[in-house]
């Protein structure tokens, strides 16, 4: 994958207008231009740290997975001097690994427990039938 572009704190500040504003939030640096008339909570909060660092902003927020993803669609580079976890936006890994947890919820069967699973599913209820009509046939009395 390609190296990404790397800007100085002083090249990030001379985007700070609504007609061409970047941020940076985590090392990585956006163009949020087109995302501020969308943001939900409102442009003024953007471009109060337009062209400046504004990963504290962002984090006190409380940002959710899906907002932190959506930075990564933003990225133009990263910070001089920045650690930036590289991720591919061609992989699915930023999807996969945000709805891991809910997948694993959905996953009971699997393998070789399914067939357990569905042999039981289908002799317990009918065990229990029989089970109920024999005790009907010897308990009710027979006139
Ligand atoms: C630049 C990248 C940013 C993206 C992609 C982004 C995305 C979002 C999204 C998707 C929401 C809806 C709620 C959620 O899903 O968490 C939201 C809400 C909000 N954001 Fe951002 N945001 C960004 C930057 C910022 C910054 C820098 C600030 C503050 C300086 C900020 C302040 C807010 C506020 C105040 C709300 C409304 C929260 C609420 O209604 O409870 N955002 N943002």
């Amino acid at each position: 994958m390609a190296e990404p572009r790397v800007f100085t704190l002083s090249q990030v500040a001379q985007h700070r207008s609504n007609k061409d504003c970047w941020v940076v939030i985590n090392g990585r640096v956006l163009d949020v231009t087109k995302f501020l008339e969308e943001h939900p909570g409102g442009e003024e909060v953007i471009l109060e740290v337009a062209g400046k660092e504004a990963t504290k902003q962002f984090d006190a927020i409380g940002h959710s997975k899906a907002a932190q993803n959506m930075v990564l669609k933003y990225q133009v580079g990263v910070l001089e001097g920045a650690k930036v976890e590289e991720v591919d936006m061609n992989d699915d890994v930023v999807d996969m690994e945000s709805n891991s947890k809910e997948m694993s919820a959905f996953v009971i069967k699997d393998g070789a427990n399914y067939k357990s699973t569905s042999f039981y599913e289908f002799f317990v209820p009918l065990l229990v039938a029989a089970l109920y009509f024999g005790y009907r046939c010897l308990t009710v009395p027979q006139y």
